[in-house]
């Protein structure tokens, strides 16, 4: 029989994940999605034709593996609520809350469950996803297996040994789309401004961004010495480069990155008191 997976939560991440899922041929029938309207939940019934619900006990009361996709500013609620139900199933738990320690999700469910904590992105949508995962002590190699399974199937998968880590992890690929996306915005505006039409200059930047990393992940040559093969000396990018080097291009990403890692502790910080 399928693993019968629920989702508690059915926005931007679930949705991506749940989309991927069955892009690689997971059967819609054993996937569940719950939120409280119909809102978020009628587009994924009607186009994925899984099943959906606004009742969260119910929704777990069949499953063996609960995906947490809620904000991490209302998982308190949400966890307490179900936890006489999964007390009783003991289902693999997987959170992809930002922050969140498997702990504190532990404590807010009654204890002693198998928790897998998990920083998607968004790009799972298309396959294309980056999760890494941290296990805690109570997971058993066959549910760090399932977890593998499931997230693998949206994309690559790296395990940490030390959940602290998950917070940079969040740094480097689960808000990281978004970096892309303004980098997209920008060459954009930068296109038009130099004539070409807006439609021309995002197609552009979009196939060279996906070529790029296309070709950065089959080279065994690392990202400096592909860049350098584009600087033809005193040519274009050569110019380029030096303008971005001179703006500060790298303390740019660098501080955005500690920002965000300072962050995601903070939130496991705030929300974990209760
Ligand atoms: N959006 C992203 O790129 C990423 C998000 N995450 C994490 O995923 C989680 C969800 O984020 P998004 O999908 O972006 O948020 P979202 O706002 O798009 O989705 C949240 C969903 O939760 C539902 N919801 C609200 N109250 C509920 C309840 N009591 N029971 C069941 N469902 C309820 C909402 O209706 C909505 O469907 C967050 O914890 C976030 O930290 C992690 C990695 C990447
Ligand atoms: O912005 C956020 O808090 C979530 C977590 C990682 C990506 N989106």
């Amino acid at each position: 029989m399928a693993t019968r997976v629920t989702f508690i939560g059915a926005g931007n991440m679930a949705g991506a994940i749940i989309g991927g899922m069955i892009e690689k041929g997971f059967s819609p029938d054993a996937i569940t999605a719950t939120s409280p309207s119909d809102e978020f939940l009628a587009p994924l019934r009607e186009r994925l034709g899984i099943a959906t619900g606004t009742d969260n006990n119910a929704a777990i009361e069949q499953a063996d593996v609960v995906v947490l996709a809620v904000k991490p500013q209302i998982m308190h609620d949400v966890c307490s609520d179900l936890r006489e139900a999964v007390q009783r199933r003991r289902p693999l738990i997987i959170s992809v809350a930002a922050g969140l320690p498997a702990e504190t999700i532990d404590r807010w469910l009654g204890g002693k469950l198998p928790v897998v904590r998990c920083m998607p992105n968004t790009p799972s949508l298309v396959g294309a996803g980056a999760s890494g995962l941290y296990a805690s002590p109570a997971v058993d190699d066959a549910q760090r297996k399932l977890a593998t399974e499931l997230m693998e199937a949206v994309g690559l998968v790296e395990w940490v040994e030390d959940e602290a880590l998950l917070d940079a992890v969040t740094a480097v690929s689960g808000s990281a789309p978004a970096y892309f996306f303004l980098m997209f915005e920008a060459m954009e505006e930068a296109g038009v401004a130099l004539g070409l039409p807006a439609d021309t200059a995002r197609r552009l930047a979009m196939q060279t961004a996906y070529g790029a990393a296309s070709m950065a992940m089959q080279s065994d040559r690392g990202p400096a010495e592909l860049k350098r093969n584009v600087m033809s000396p005193g040519g274009t990018t050569e110019r380029a480069i030096q303008s971005m080097e001179d703006a500060g291009m790298r303390r740019i990403v660098q501080d955005a990155m500690k920002a965000c890692a300072a962050r995601a502790a903070e939130m496991a910080e705030e929300l974990g008191k209760r």
